[in-house]
């Protein structure tokens, strides 16, 4: 009822009942904000068009918790005013690129974003992210499943490091263009239940030049656990190289 109400509200938000498909031009708003080269080589028309064959991965699916879709309602809500917009995700790396969206060359049919490499649903990283422009701030809600254990019962570091590196690298790509993690350091501070939602919560403090300064922390949904903290810095170049 509550799941299949809110998969509903999310098409509503969306206008469209094939938005699982082609959310990613209502969800950025404007693309120019996301992209801020490359986009005027190609229509922006044709760029739209190359994202309605892909499959959205951060939309909700049955392996979410009611904590996960509780939490994913309530920053929908938070984007009917325009104050967080919700980022699409894709399996490919190459699809996140406007200009290669959709590509059909053969190595990038091999390729995999590391995050979505896991097929079944729930296993791996479940996540979804939401950009406040104005903060400057990508929240990523952040389900791991079984597959990503380290000690009993909970994450892996890696794991862990891996969503921080995509929330923060997401942030900095999305303030500065084009973005390549140089520096991450992360304090582990308590260890996070497989099957747990977290919040994974980076903003960018400091733009110098090339270099993108972010800070991020990782906390249970009430805020009462801090499971982790880092610092990175990105560097907008390479991205493309
Ligand atoms: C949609 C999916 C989003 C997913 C996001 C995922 C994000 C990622 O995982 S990225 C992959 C992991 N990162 C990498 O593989 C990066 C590997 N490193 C590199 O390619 C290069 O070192 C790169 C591009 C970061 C920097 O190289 P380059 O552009 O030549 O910079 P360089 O000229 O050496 O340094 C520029 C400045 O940055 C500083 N800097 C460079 N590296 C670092 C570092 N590791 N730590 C701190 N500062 C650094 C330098 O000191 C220099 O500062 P200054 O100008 O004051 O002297």
């Amino acid at each position: 009822g509550m799941r299949r109400g809110l998969v509903g509200a999310q098409a509503r938000l969306a206008g469209d009942k094939k938005s699982r498909m082609r959310a990613p031009c209502t969800a950025l708003g404007a693309p120019s904000l996301i992209f801020l080269h490359g986009i005027s080589t190609i229509s922006f028309q044709t760029w739209l068009s190359q994202f309605k064959q892909l499959k959205d991965y951060a939309l909700p699916n049955s392996s979410w918790s009611q904590g996960m879709m509780d939490l994913y309602s309530k920053f929908l809500e938070m984007c009917k005013d325009g104050t967080w917009k919700r980022i699409p995700s894709y399996n490919r790396t190459v699809d996140h690129i406007p200009g290669k969206a959709g590509s059909n060359e053969k190595e990038q049919k091999k390729t995999r974003l590391f995050l979505r490499s896991m097929d079944a649903e729930g296993v791996g990283f479940e996540y979804a992210m939401f950009f406040n422009p104005s903060e400057k701030r990508m929240v990523c809600l952040f389900q791991p499943g079984p597959y990503l254990e380290g000690p009993p019962g909970f994450a892996h570091g890696g794991s862990t490091a891996a969503i921080i590196d995509s929330t923060v690298g997401s942030c900095a790509l999305v303030v500065a263009g084009r973005a390549m993690t140089a520096n991450l350091s992360i304090n582990y501070r308590s260890p996070i239940p497989l099957g747990s939602v977290v919040l994974v919560d980076s903003k960018v403090d400091q733009v110098e030049e090339r270099k993108v300064f972010l800070s991020c922390e990782v906390r249970s949904i009430d805020g009462q656990t801090l499971h982790a903290e880092a610092t990175g810095k990105d560097l907008a170049a390479g991205f493309h190289r």
